[in-house]
């Protein structure tokens, strides 16, 4: 288990980041790319572990794919030509290869079996094996396919119209990516709008896709061809370095060229809510993704309720933005955030037991946390334990804490954002 020992800073954060690739679209090109026919080029591409996973299960199924550090090349006959894997699939920590990978292997006509770390062999797959088996999937696994490992028998798959219970865009896209592979058109219909990287890159792929409000049809048996695909900068990244700007005194900070897809940039309007006044500045739009510059300074902050719709199109960054409602003035609620418990960890108990341990107030509720603002963080020894997004809240809770900071498990890190202290100490100046 790796630690390391984080000082306060002594310094401002000041200039341009250039955090990593977005990890949700780094998976969905990789996805695309190998079930499309021809090739496919991927710049900016995430090379964190979980995407990495990703490329290995689709080189496990014959797949050609070099990755050349951020540049993966992938050349494909289609899904069609996919072969079965000899061995299991090790999905490792990645829900998302989980999720979409079921919705795939449930069309194409071999079997597999997929299993995962310690933390997504806990995580919930019924929520995508049952619309699956719906279609005619023949997935099994622990307690009727809840848990991995699961075994995966590919049928031949019928379309369905899916009203899904749960706000995610990963059973969304497994539902669709099954759709694609079978007879008839799906129909997912959400209830909230979830993350729409999938809708956007079948099109980039040159399938069609219509999107009426919140629903969402695929024609099966399309065919898509290889790309070109530049991934936006990760927002769900570059929040971490956002809220490191605002809570150490005198920073200024420009998270350059993010992705600013709409239905990812609830943490901008949540921290805007709060009273920030941010520069958010678009500058293109690349295969239907908006991509921008978002400038940051230090600046007071006040609580607020944070809760309904913006919730799932900023729910990997609830754990950092509740840091940041420890620094502001008055209490912030989060609600309706139930999904964080479904995560590398149940991010609200994981959120709140962190940062108690640096000495905050804050309470858990069923679906969100009450965060005391105001608050002076004490130096601590924390674990990630085993969760990104939780070792970098704790990375950047030490840059403000009274003393030192021991991280334990820091590798955890590397599953989004391997480059992080690296980038964190170009900006202390
Ligand atoms: O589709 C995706 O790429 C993701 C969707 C979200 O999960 P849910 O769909 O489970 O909410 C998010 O938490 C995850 O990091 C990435
Ligand atoms: C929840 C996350 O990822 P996944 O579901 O893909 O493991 C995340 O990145 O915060």
């Amino acid at each position: 288990m790796s630690d390391i020992v984080l000082q306060p800073t002594t310094t401002a954060l000041i200039g341009d980041c250039f955090v990593p690739g977005d990890k949700s679209i780094s998976h969905r090109a990789v996805f695309f790319g190998s079930l499309a026919k021809g090739k496919t080029d991927i710049t900016n591409f995430l090379t964190g572990d979980d995407c990495l996973t990703t490329i290995k299960a689709f080189e496990s199924m014959g797949v050609q794919i070099t990755q050349d550090g951020e540049h993966v090349q992938i050349e494909s006959r289609g899904y069609k030509h996919l072969n079965e894997p000899t061995v299991p699939i090790d999905l490792g920590n990645s829900g998302t290869t989980a999720r979409l990978l079921l919705g795939v292997l449930s069309g194409l006509p071999f079997h597999t079996t997929v299993f995962g770390d310690e933390s997504l062999t806990k995580r919930p797959m019924d929520r995508v094996a049952i619309p699956l088996r719906e279609m005619g999937a023949r997935i099994d696994g622990r307690e009727e396919g809840k848990y991995l490992p699961l075994a995966v028998r590919g049928q031949t798959l019928s379309a369905i119209t899916f009203k899904p219970q749960v706000k995610s865009a990963q059973v969304k896209s497994g539902v669709l990516l099954a759709g694609l592979l079978a007879n008839g058109t799906t129909t997912v219909i959400e209830s909230i709008k979830t993350r729409d990287h999938t809708e956007n890159m079948l099109r980039a792929f040159g399938a069609k896709v219509v999107v009426n409000g919140l629903a969402i049809e695929v024609e099966g048996k399309q065919t898509l061809t290889g790309t070109t695909i530049q991934v936006p900068r990760d927002i769900s990244s570059a929040a971490f370095f956002i809220v490191a700007a605002l809570i150490v005194k005198g920073s200024k900070v420009t998270l350059k060229d993010v992705g600013l897809n709409p239905t990812r940039t609830g943490i901008l309007a949540a921290i805007q809510l709060m009273g920030a006044h941010l520069d958010i500045k678009e500058t293109t739009n690349i295969g239907g993704e908006i991509i921008g510059d978002v400038m940051v300074s230090y600046q007071p902050l006040k609580g607020a309720i944070i809760e309904g719709a913006i919730i799932p199109s900023m729910i990997d960054e609830i754990p950092i933005l509740a840091l940041l409602a420890t620094q502001a003035e008055g209490q912030t609620i989060i609600k309706d955030a139930e999904e964080l418990r479904f995560k590398e960890t149940d991010r609200i108990d994981s959120v709140v037991a962190t940062l108690r341990q640096f000495g905050c107030q804050i309470e858990p509720t069923a679906d969100g946390m009450i965060i005391e603002g105001g608050q002076t963080l004490n130096g601590a020894t924390a674990d990630s334990h085993g969760d990104h997004r939780i070792g970098m809240m704790i990375a950047i809770a030490s840059l403000i804490a009274t003393g030192e900071t021991t991280l334990t498990d820091k590798d955890a890190i590397n599953v989004s954002y391997p480059s992080f202290f690296e980038h964190l100490e170009t900006l202390k100046r």
